[in-house]
């Protein structure tokens, strides 16, 4: 399958990640956001990135040339050209299908649309399209350069060439896929989320601190982070957005978010990217 162009829509922690596996690569790529003050924000965490990911990639292209291949803009109409894209906005539904309308404006029939998405169900993303055969789930994991594979999730409509087109992509910028059928939260998160969410519980209900809860999972269980850690680094306020995604999917109680969640995200403590969630990154 041949894959040449590639567009990123969503410059956050996800967006920038995709994008500069892109870049090194050695694939041009369109990156999508807002306005100028995030992507300015994402220009400065893509050369910290970049910069660190080269310390154990001797081999990457200078910095310099990955980053000239990532071209960020507000603007779609560069997205004309481009073979596949790979949606990261935020996890809320009106942003996700605002975002898949503007794409079936301006991208090609044959252009494949792969969301990157913790908990929506990839069969309602492809309904809000007018291609429903070329929308796949890509959920990839955080932080991107590090993981080596990906759930891929096929919606109800997903056809075989649109698999094996999230395939090749994934080929080439070194990635494998597992492929899994659709259900909001898909494997991954319907464990994860409950998981995390009933350690902030613990938090909330003053069983434990955030340091111990974690230190439990890393030291007893072996796990190289602790559900808190995993929260921060994921950010809380994607956390609590998947966990409404999940709850208003099942109807079912057990995904109802903590409300230390909410008092978080209230607060400004969105964990690694604000400096603070349960743990401190000051430094
Ligand atoms: N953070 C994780 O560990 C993780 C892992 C896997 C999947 N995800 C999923 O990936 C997606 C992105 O998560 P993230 O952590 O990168 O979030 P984030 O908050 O870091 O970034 C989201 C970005 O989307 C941009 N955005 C919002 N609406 C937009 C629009 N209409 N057009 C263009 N850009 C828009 C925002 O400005 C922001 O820069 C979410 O659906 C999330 O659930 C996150």
């Amino acid at each position: 399958m041949d894959l040449r162009r590639f567009g990123v829509i969503g410059a956050g922690i996800m967006g920038c990640g995709v994008a500069q596996a892109i870049a090194r690569a050695g694939s041009p790529v369109e990156l999508i956001d807002l306005d100028d003050d995030r992507l300015q924000a994402a220009q400065r965490t893509l050369r910290s990135n970049i910069r660190q990911q080269k310390f154990f990639d001797r081999s990457a292209p200078p910095v310099d040339d990955q980053l000239a291949l990532i071209r960020m803009t507000t603007c779609y109409d560069g997205l004309a050209e481009v073979d596949f894209v790979v949606e990261n906005v935020t996890e809320e539904w009106d942003a996700k299908a605002g975002v898949y309308a503007r794409l079936d404006a301006v991208c090609k029939p044959e252009c494949v649309y792969a969301a990157n998405t913790s908990a929506i169900s990839i069969t309602r993303i492809g309904a809000a399209t007018k291609r429903r055969d070329r929308v796949v789930g890509m959920h990839f994991m955080n932080p991107v350069a590090m993981k080596p594979t990906v759930e891929v999730i096929r919606g109800h409509h997903t056809s075989a060439r649109t698999l094996d087109a999230a395939a090749a992509f994934l080929k080439s910028i070194g990635k494998a896929g597992v492929v899994v059928e659709d259900m909001p939260g898909f494997v991954s998160n319907r464990v994860l989320m409950l998981t995390i969410n009933e350690a902030v519980f613990l938090v909330q209900d003053g069983v434990a601190a955030a340091a111990e809860v974690d230190r439990i999972f890393r030291e007893c269980f072996g796990h190289p982070m602790g559900p808190l850690e995993t929260a921060d680094l994921i950010g809380i306020d994607t956390i609590l957005k998947s966990l409404e995604r999940l709850y208003e999917a099942y109807w079912d109680t057990k995904f109802r978010p903590a409300p230390l969640l909410r008092k978080m995200v209230d607060a400004g403590l969105h964990g690694r990217k604000s400096g603070a969630g349960f743990h401190s990154y000051a430094s």
